[in-house]
């Protein structure tokens, strides 16, 4: 994708992320959403507007969500006539929201939008045996009593067994933690580096909200006014004594709740227009979204599944004639640590960077002290589908503030999937 007309990004906003089972437990997706983009019309005064488009999205939904960026839209506060898209594709939902909307400006269809999502794992679609369901759709039909009790012959007590969503890759039936204590034992990322990154993201994420850089982001929500899974006082002293969560008997795992996203609800949202739009409107364009690539790989057949962020971003370096060193800071997703480690490793590897991308030098080292200035998913906690429109949000914050620049946004995606996105200010 190269954008035709250029794309400004207005701003975003969020909620606190809060950790399962906490504050949101009883709230769910279109409560997240509406909270967030009400909070967004109420930022740029956009009560009874008709935006082009709402995109947003949920990796895990109830069908009762229905068309859920819809149905947020019609409780937002915007004019009903503002359409809505639903959409999905794992962790890089909110980026791809974003991306959508963009894609839209540029080509002149939509003057401005909003893009964004939401999850939750403290309100997930709990349903009944396929026996049962079946069953339940024959009664539903059935036009007599007789029909009715005839669909429940020869039932079985185990069909009344709840089915949970999974957090298995449905190829491989290893959950995200699985396969990247896979990646990180084949990249040879020790325990220790993986702890010292998540202690620096808590770090990083309690200084920026101590200098005040996220009170026009984060806006509070059922009492919450900071992410809760934030702890400033982490260690690496302490993340060292955790147990491995994800391989807990070969005395080799190492990746544990302290340097892996916890389980989190959450949602955030971004507006986006074109420059004439903003001018006419009033508003400052925080930077412009430059380009965007999306990429996979083979991880059935033994690619690492959260590696594919390597190819969207080299493939973005090579259409937009950039190297991996000419941002002046990076929006790397935290799902892991360890998966953090093994992208920059991969950039860094002669043999991985000519076999697997196809080039005559590796991308080369990134500055550590470059990649997420302001924390990541690590500190903030990861509600899937809303972390593309967080990281959106607190890069075009920061570009504002530093007044010009360059930053390179990747996330990965169960699925073997990466997105990849250049802002620019
Ligand atoms: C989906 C996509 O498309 C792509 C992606 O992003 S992939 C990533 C998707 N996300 C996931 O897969 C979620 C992975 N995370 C999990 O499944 C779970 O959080 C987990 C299995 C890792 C841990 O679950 P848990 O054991 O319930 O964690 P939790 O009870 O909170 O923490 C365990 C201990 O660590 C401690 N701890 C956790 N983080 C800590 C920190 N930063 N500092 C100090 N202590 C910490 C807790 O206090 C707790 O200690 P106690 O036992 O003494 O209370």
């Amino acid at each position: 994708m190269q954008f035709g007309r250029p794309v400004a990004v207005l701003g975003g906003v969020r909620i606190p992320f809060c950790r399962q089972n906490t504050a949101y437990a009883d709230v769910g997706n279109l409560g997240l959403s509406v909270r967030t983009l009400g909070a967004l019309v109420e930022k740029f005064g956009l009560h009874g507007q008709r935006l082009g488009e709402v995109a947003m999205g949920a990796v895990i939904k109830h069908s009762s969500d229905w068309n859920l960026a819809r149905e947020a839209t019609l409780s937002s506060g915007l004019s009903p006539l503002t359409p809505g898209i639903t959409l999905q594709r794992a962790c890089g939902t909110s980026l791809d929201s974003v991306l959508l909307i963009a894609g839209k400006i540029a080509t002149g269809q939509i003057d401005a939008g909003i893009g964004g999502g939401s999850d939750t794992t403290s309100d997930v679609p709990i349903v009944y045996s396929k026996a049962l369901r079946q069953r339940l759709l024959k009664a539903a039909a059935a036009k007599t009593l007789r029909d009715r009790l005839a669909a429940f012959k020869g039932f079985r007590l185990s069909e009344l067994k709840p089915e949970f969503p999974g957090v298995a890759e449905p190829r491989t039936g290893k959950s995200m933690g699985q396969h990247c204590e896979d990646m990180a034992k084949e990249w040879g990322i020790s325990r220790e580096a993986q702890d010292a990154l998540a202690v620096d993201s808590h770090h990083k994420l309690a200084a920026a909200y101590a200098r005040g850089f996220f009170d026009d982001l984060v806006v509070s929500f059922r009492g919450v006014s900071r992410d809760n899974i934030l702890r400033p006082d982490t260690s690496i002293e302490k993340l060292a004594t955790l147990k491995p969560a994800f391989d807990k008997t070969s005395g080799k795992g190492t990746l544990t709740a302290g340097n892996s996203t916890p389980l989190t609800d959450g949602a955030a949202a971004c507006l986006l227009a074109s420059d004439d739009w903003a001018a006419a409107h009033g508003f400052e364009v925080l930077c412009h979204i430059r380009d965007a690539q999306v990429a996979a790989v083979d991880f059935i057949h033994g690619e690492g599944l959260l590696m594919a962020p390597t190819v969207a971003v080299a493939e973005l370096l090579a259409r937009t004639g950039l190297t991996l060193q000419d941002f002046d800071f990076y929006e790397i997703h935290e799902a892991f640590a360890a998966q953090v480690l093994c992208t920059l490793r991969a950039w860094e590897s002669e043999a991985y960077c000519r076999d697997r991308l196809g080039l005559s030098a590796p991308l080369g080292r990134i500055d550590p002290n470059r990649i997420n200035p302001n924390g990541s998913s690590l500190a903030t906690g990861h509600p899937f589908a809303a972390t593309g429109a967080r990281i959106v949000a607190t890069a075009a914050k920061e570009l504002k503030l530093r007044g010009h620049g360059r930053c390179l946004i990747s996330i990965c995606t169960a699925g073997g999937m990466g997105v990849a996105a250049i802002l620019e200010r």
